[in-house]
Order: structure tokens, then C-alpha cells, then sequence
């Protein structure tokens, strides 16, 4: 099920079973003559009934649908007001639903705010119209409904930031993977096809790193690879991103670099290597293979199969060297 429309089925539950509950509560108030709060319990259904039609309506952007914050606040100030100006009994247990819809429907930091802005004049409320004991029972028990509900939807956004991350990185290096390239490098393809900035690649190998595997053991290449990628972090500049292909070979993508640029930042990269004392091996050598967009490149696999001939070609000439194979010019 896809994050939309999980979301979608929870927030429709929310204003679904927050209906019925306030949906009884008008009922019962009618049923007793109590008529300020059938009317403030009807506006308040009407308000939830109008979040579970918007639900439906932006079902396919539930990621970013304003209109729940504003349904929100007016069924959390609706209960302010009705709390200051009324003197019902039982009124404040009303926000136990508000506070779980703020943190089931809204981001987490807009739930929050909006809950304690709720909880706030509540508390004062009450301790004003209600013995100091009631009143305290009843805001420790909507603080920790509120506690739990907002430590239950932090640690659930947090495990699926995990999950998300987990899937985009390498375990090895803590690069990102081969899978997260394709999906990147087609998004800045048609970046740059929008703004008609230039946009090159570099796909970069170690140099005899099968003999280098076998001389010292698969853990030890892996440190090295550890290595290597935080070193060619600090090397490229933000905006730059950087992908573990296999064991042995990395690839770089470059918004905003021209031809020249390329090759002055692999030429960077391939001396601070070649210079640099790394665990186990001491000295390594890398090849790179450049490559920039051309006007006839439209998918990511054109650019990702010249990278890599650049690479072969490279390696032809030897190791510890860079090769630039052109595209077709784009036009001016
Ligand atoms: N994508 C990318 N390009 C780089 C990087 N370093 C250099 N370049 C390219 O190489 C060109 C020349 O870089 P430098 O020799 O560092 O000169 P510079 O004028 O200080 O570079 P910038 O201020 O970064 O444009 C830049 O304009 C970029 O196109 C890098 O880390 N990443």
C-alpha cells in the first residue's frame, strides 16, 4: 500500500469514528435538553463530516493537503470557544477525540502546536470553574493521551524515514545505491532539459580491486570503500550526488557541470586519491570515465552506458587516469 493511500484510509477512519463519536454526543445532548452543546456537537460533526469528504476529494494528495489544517483548527477552536462561554458537564472530555485527529491527520510539529494551543486555555478553563483535584485529573489524562499519541506518531514517521533510507543506501558504504541513481539522474535528465543547464557523470572504478580483494580479505576493501566514499564526500559539492554501483565502482552525478567543469573535478578527484593513504592498501588509483548531456540524451541508460565506456576506455590507457567522451552538442 503506498504512503497515500495508507494515509488516506487513516484519515478517513479518523473523521469517520470522530463523527459518530461527536455525532452521539449531539444526540444525547438533544435527548437531555441540552441545547448549546447539540448545537456546538452538530457544528462539530459537520466540521469532521466536511474532513472525511475532503479526505476523499484530495485522496490522491493526502501528502500535501492544506485543507485539513484549517478543518482542524475550527473544530479545536470551536471547542475553546465553547469551553470559555459554556459550562456544560463533561465538555472538556470532548477534546480527547480533537487531540488524536490533530496528531493521526496533521504533520507531527502542526498536531502538536495545534493540541497544545487546545490543551492551554483548557487547563486554565477548568482549574478556573472546577476543584483544583478535577481539574487536574482531567489534564493529566489529555496530557498523556497527548504524549503517547504524539510519541506513537513519531516513532511510526521515524521507522518509515528508516525504511526509506534503507532502501536508497548502500549497507557498505552509506552511499546511495544503483536503484536510487536511475530514479535520480532521470529527475535531473529532465531537469536540465527544463532549465537547459548542463549536467555531467563520472563513473569511477578502483583500480585492481579484484587483486586487491584477494591479497586482503573482502573486509578490508569493504573499510576501504567506507573510506573512499566519505573522502569523495568531501571532495564533491553540495548539489553533487554520490552512488555505490558494485563492490569496487561509484558513480557521481553532476547538476550544473559543464564539460570543462567535469573534467577539472575528476581530475580533482583522481589526484586526491591517488595522494591519499588509505587503510590496509596504502596507496590506490581510480579510473573515471566522464561523460555530459547531450541533446539527444533524454534517458538515464545513454548516459550511464557512455560513463561507462568512458571508463573501459580509460582502462585501456592504464590506471590512474580519466577519460571524456562527448555527446552530441546541444545546440545554443
Ligand atoms: N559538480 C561539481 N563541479 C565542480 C566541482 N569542483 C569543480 N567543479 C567544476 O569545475 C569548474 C571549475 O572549478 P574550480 O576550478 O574549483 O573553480 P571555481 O570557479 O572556484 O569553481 P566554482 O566556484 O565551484 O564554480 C566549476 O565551475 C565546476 O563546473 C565539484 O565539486 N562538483
Amino acid at each position: 500500500m503506498t504512503e497515500t493511500r495508507l494515509r488516506t484510509w487513516t484519515h478517513s477512519a479518523g473523521y469517520v469514528l470522530a463523527t459518530v463519536f461527536i455525532a452521539s454526543l449531539a444526540g444525547q445532548n438533544l435527548r437531555y435538553g441540552f441545547y448549546d452543546l447539540f448545537y456546538l456537537a452538530s457544528g462539530m460533526a459537520i466540521l469532521t463530516t466536511a474532513g472525511l469528504i475532503y479526505t476523499i476529494i484530495n485522496r490522491r494528495h493526502q501528502l500535501a493537503s492544506p485543507g485539513h489544517l484549517i478543518i482542524l483548527s475550527g473544530l479545536n477552536s470551536g471547542l475553546v470557544a465553547a469551553l470559555i462561554t459554556m459550562d456544560g458537564p463533561g465538555i472538556s472530555h470532548w477534546a480527547m477525540p480533537l487531540l488524536v485527529l490533530n496528531l493521526l491527520i496533521l504533520p507531527l510539529r502542526q498536531g502538536v502546536g495545534l493540541s497544545v494551543l487546545l490543551l492551554v486555555p483548557l487547563a486554565v478553563t477548568l482549574f478556573l470553574k472546577h476543584p483544583a483535584s478535577e481539574a487536574l485529573t482531567i489534564t493529566t489524562g489529555l496530557l498523556i493521551l497527548l504524549t503517547v499519541t504524539g510519541l506513537y506518531t513519531w516513532h511510526y514517521g521515524h521507522m518509515a524515514q528508516s525504511a526509506e533510507d534503507l532502501a536508497i543506501t548502500d549497507p557498505v558504504t552509506g552511499a546511495h545505491n544503483a536503484r536510487f541513481l536511475d530514479e535520480t539522474l532521470q529527475k535531473e535528465i529532465s531537469r536540465a532539459i527544463a532549465t537547459g543547464h548542463p549536467l555531467s557523470v563520472i563513473h569511477l572504478g578502483l583500480d585492481y580491486a579484484d587483486e586487491a580483494r584477494d591479497l586482503h580479505g573482502e573486509d578490508a576493501i569493504q573499510a576501504v570503500f567506507r573510506d573512499m566514499t566519505q573522502h569523495l564526500f568531501g571532495v564533491i559539492r553540495a548539489g553533487d550526488t554520490l552512488y555505490t554501483l558494485d563492490d569496487s565502482e561509484f558513480f557521481l552525478v553532476l547538476p550544473f557541470t559543464p564539460e570543462e567543469g567535469v573534467r577539472v573535478i575528476a581530475e580533482r578527484i583522481r589526484r586526491n586519491i591517488a595522494e591519499h593513504q588509505w587503510p590496509v592498501l596504502g596507496t590506490a588509483t581510480v579510473s573515471l570515465g566522464c561523460t555530459t548531456r547531450g541533446s539527444g540524451d533524454t534517458r538515464t541508460d545513454t548516459l550511464r552506458k557512455r560513463a561507462r565506456q568512458a571508463l573501459e576506455e580509460t582502462r585501456k590507457r592504464g590506471a590512474d587516469s580519466a577519460w571524456f567522451s562527448p555527446g552530441e552538442t546541444i545546440e545554443a
